[in-house]
């Protein structure tokens, strides 16, 4: 009898078809599944479980007793309980390394499009409201040499860094628990506390992990912190920013405008009143999301799914304190 998947959203038609020659799959698409009597079955049976943002927690993991290991089809992990998966013996894995220039591709023209409001003259252009003489309130502003600040100079981070210094000659401010030595000789990165990121950033741009310590780490104090004039960029989690603060600090000119990859609750509520807002460009959470990227990110998963399966150590094991299991 071949082991039991339980395939969760987003994994790529080639490799779920490459999957069903060793295991027999059950897939589900939506979020928020537990209730659903298929879904309840299926984890009753399960021997490992592939997929995108699925919530592994305690109230799952009862379900699920014969589950050997939780492959995520992203970097980011905030979606599992790691002590509980690992208090189980549980495998869990993510998928470093494979989208980090897709995501700074993604991140970058996010920051071009709020800072020279590419979305918004785009609509001029489409709703025909092109007048002949642009007017000054309509202008953006420059990138290139000015300051960006990344907090979170990770695998992404320093993806990021990168094209803002070799592409755009941007000086680089940057704000970890630890430094980068690497990162601030390849590409003339300084190191700083937060407030000193966020006082001199013309750029300021969120790539942490969602974690306890990183919960909503930008609120109001840190935007009163920034300058005026400067764009805000999140590409990590919502849960990292105080949504209702930065609708504030927007709304009140304390920072010049932001772009968001990413909110506190995914999809975000259209009445969300960020939405409101002229000076924000919003994106649902595409960071990794090209054909390319969304193909190899799934390959690296089924990979770690089959090595866990197989009693081996998953190329991206993130609980890694289980192995030798
Ligand atoms: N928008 C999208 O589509 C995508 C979003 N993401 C998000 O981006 C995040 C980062 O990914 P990636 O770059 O691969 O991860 P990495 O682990 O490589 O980098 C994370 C960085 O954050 C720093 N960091 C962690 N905790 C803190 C803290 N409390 N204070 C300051 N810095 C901290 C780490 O440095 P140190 O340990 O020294 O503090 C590290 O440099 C993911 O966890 C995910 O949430 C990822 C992919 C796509
Ligand atoms: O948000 C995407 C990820 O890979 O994490």
């Amino acid at each position: 009898m071949k082991p039991k998947i339980l395939v969760y959203m987003r994994v790529d038609d080639r490799v779920i078809k490459e999957l069903e020659k060793n295991y027999d799959l059950t897939s589900f698409q939506n979020h928020e599944y537990i209730g659903n009597r298929a879904f309840d079955q299926a984890l009753k049976e399960t021997d490992g479980i592939i997929g995108l943002a699925l919530k592994v927690n305690k109230e799952l993991l009862d379900l699920a007793p014969n589950l050997k290991i939780v492959s995520n089809v992203s970097v980011g992990y905030d979606n599992l309980d790691i002590k509980e998966l690992t208090k189980r013996k549980i495998m869990a894995t993510n998928t470093p390394g494979v989208l980090d220039d897709t995501t700074a591709d993604a991140i970058f023209g996010l920051l071009l499009s709020t800072a020279r409001r590419i979305p918004e003259l785009d609509h001029v252009v489409k709703a025909g409201k092109w007048d002949i003489s642009l007017q000054p309130d309509q202008y953006g502003v420059d990138v290139h040499h000015k300051t960006l600040g990344i907090i979170g100079m990770g695998n992404i981070g320093r993806a990021i860094a990168q094209r803002a210094h070799f592409g755009f000659g941007m000086d680089i401010l940057y704000h970890n628990r630890s430094r980068n030595i690497e990162v601030e000789q390849q590409y003339k990165a300084t190191y700083c506390e937060l407030d000193d990121l966020l006082n001199q950033s013309d750029f300021v741009c969120l790539m942490v992990p969602a974690t306890n310590d990183t919960y909503k780490m930008m609120s109001a104090a840190e935007f009163k912190k920034m300058k005026k004039t400067a764009i805000f960029i999140n590409g990590s989690r919502g849960k990292n920013v105080d949504e209702d603060a930065l609708y504030h600090a927007l709304k009140n000119g304390d920072i010049h405008a932001a772009g968001v990859d990413v909110f506190e609750q995914e999809p975000t509520n259209p009445n969300n009143p960020l939405l409101q807002l002229k000076n924000i460009v919003t994106l649902p959470h595409i960071g990794s999301s090209t054909t390319e990227c969304e193909f190899n990110m799934s390959k690296l998963a089924a990979k770690n799914l089959h090595a866990g399966l197989s009693r081996k150590k998953a190329p991206s094991l993130i609980n890694e304190e289980l192995w030798p299991i």
